[in-house]
């Protein structure tokens, strides 16, 4: 083949990414660009699905022209992105009929509870592998039906589309010809049986949503299409990878086999086991996802999914304002050898996995008069790593597995300090890759498989190459003493929301 690149696109929860990978998977170019969140209310979050398709648009744009690429080098395109954030549109217009409704969205608290008290918990759980919460698509879709106006209607009349991110992004970049989604991006909506592999009718009936508004569910790694060259610079590229950011960097981590696990540190934390073909019901407050869909079948994947891990970060930065930037997390942390018995529980957005606590609020405890900026930073850092430890511990309990050691990516995993405390609370090494940005790198190879630009799984994983290694240094008796500290927090954190 005589193509050079496969252009990943990364639609984050804040930002737009598009990345070139060469054919020896590296980076060659670059480009993001941060977009607005927008905060309606306490506990409310959403995004403009047109600025996020401007956006993206934007940074592919931008990578094309500062890396004086031919675009007709590029062999194809993948697609990844935060996954359970919702847009419902128009198709005959193509304009979304309300603001897309994030992830880390709780308004639809209530609709769970309605569905909980109609004894419905346990369906979902078996038929989708997911808990009844505000998190994920579903009740999403429904609030979108149910409050604005005129939309139920529309819908039932068949005008109207529902999907994810990805789905937007490919209906944008195809000119409204392809409405696909894969099964990774599926199997988060709480409408798609993830066992019998289809959209749900006794689900859909329990949430109100039409049939009709659901994109069509394919294999993470095909030709689901052709970019119009209208929207994109006048060139017609193929998309031919779709995955859950979550999935996608489980697959950049090349974790092919059952048992193998990455935790990827951004916006959230999200740590993943590949299971194979197994589904677990997990005991411990896990969650069971679809990994992908590839070679005919689909593999699975146990979750769990901490809903604020850099956004904390980004908290200090943006809302307290004691930090420039992220990276200055690690110097003013360095200041002091502990957090002098100081817990931030970032439960901004209810807590997720293991606790599933959509009323927990964040919480900051053990302060004195003697607590400083650089403490309450710590503290903050702290935090990622105590609740990967939970879900770690959840994880190894379903799975009866011991990991060896936790393979980590994302944004904040550059933080020296954050990776040496995580090693030193679990007590497990961490093996930190020297690319990081796996997300896009796992998009990137779900599309290069299907265009024949890599030819296996196991040609890809041979590129697995290790940065860093962060061995445990920290005594056990140390180690369970902050452990309890942090259990005893997060008690504090829960079931805080005030009524309006
Ligand atoms: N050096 C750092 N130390 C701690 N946190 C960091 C650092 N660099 C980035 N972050 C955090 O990581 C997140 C960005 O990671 P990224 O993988 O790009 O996230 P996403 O894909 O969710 O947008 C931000 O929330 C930011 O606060
Ligand atoms: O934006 P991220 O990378 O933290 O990912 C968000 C997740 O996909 C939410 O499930």
């Amino acid at each position: 083949m005589s193509k050079k690149f496969i252009m990943a696109l990364d639609q984050g929860t804040t930002s737009c990414r598009a990345i070139l990978f060469d054919k020896d998977s590296n980076i060659v170019g670059v480009a993001q660009k941060e977009f607005t969140q927008i905060y309606p209310k306490a506990g409310w979050v959403e995004h403009d699905a047109e600025e996020i398709w401007s956006t993206q648009f934007g940074v592919i744009a931008e990578l094309i022209a500062k890396t004086q690429i031919n675009p007709e080098d590029i062999a194809s395109i993948g697609i990844t992105k935060q996954r359970e954030t919702t847009v419902v549109w128009d198709k005959n217009t193509g304009k979304p009929v309300y603001n897309a409704i994030v992830w880390q969205c709780r308004r639809t608290t209530a609709i769970c509870d309605e569905l909980k008290a109609r004894g419905l918990e346990e369906t979902f759980r078996t038929k989708t592998g997911l808990v009844v919460d505000a998190y994920f698509s579903g009740t999403k879709v429904k609030w979108i039906m149910d409050n604005v106006e005129g939309v139920r209607e529309r819908a039932e009349k068949g005008d109207l589309l529902f999907g994810t991110m990805d789905t937007w992004l490919i209906w944008k970049l195809t000119a409204g010809k392809v409405h696909v989604t894969d099964y990774s991006n599926a199997s988060r909506t709480l409408m798609y049986n993830i066992r019998e592999l289809k959209w749900d009718a006794e689900l859909l009936e329990a949430l109100n949503v039409p049939a009709s508004m659901l994109p069509e569910v394919r294999p993470s790694s095909e030709v689901y299409g052709c970019t119009a060259p209208d929207n994109f610079l006048g060139h017609s590229i193929p998309i031919a990878g779709v995955a859950g950011d979550q999935q996608a960097a489980l697959f950049g981590q090349a974790c092919y086999e059952p048992g193998m696990a990455k935790n990827t540190y951004g916006t959230g934390c999200f740590m993943l086991m590949n299971t194979g073909d197994k589904l677990f019901d997990s005991k411990n407050g896990l969650l069971t996802t679809i990994a992908w869909g590839l070679d005919g079948k689909v593999e699975y994947a146990l979750e769990g999914s901490i809903f604020i891990a850099g956004a904390a970060i980004q908290w200090l930065r943006d809302g307290l304002k004691i930090l420039e930037a992220a990276p200055d997390s690690e110097y003013f942390a360095g200041k002091v050898k502990d957090t002098d018995g100081v817990y931030m529980v970032p439960a901004f957005a209810g807590l997720g996995a293991p606790y599933w606590d959509m009323r927990a609020r964040g919480a900051i405890v053990g302060l004195t008069r003697g607590t400083t900026k650089a403490h309450i930073i710590r503290a903050t850092l702290e935090s990622l790593a105590y609740q990967t430890k939970d879900v770690l511990g959840a994880m190894e309990a379903d799975s009866e597995i011991k990991l060896q050691a936790l393979k980590v990516d994302g944004g904040a995993v550059a933080n020296n300090l954050l990776m040496q405390f995580q090693a030193d609370i679990l007590g497990v090494p961490v093996d930190r890759p020297q690319v990081i940005e796996t997300t896009a790198l796992g998009a990137a190879y779900l599309a290069g498989l299907a265009v024949g630009f890599w030819t296996s799984k196991e040609e890809l994983a041979k590129r697995w190459k290790l940065d860093n290694r962060f061995e445990n240094e920290m005594a056990e008796e140390k180690r369970a003493k902050l452990y309890g500290g942090w259990k005893r927090a997060v008690t504090r954190s829960m079931d805080w929301e005030l009524e309006d």
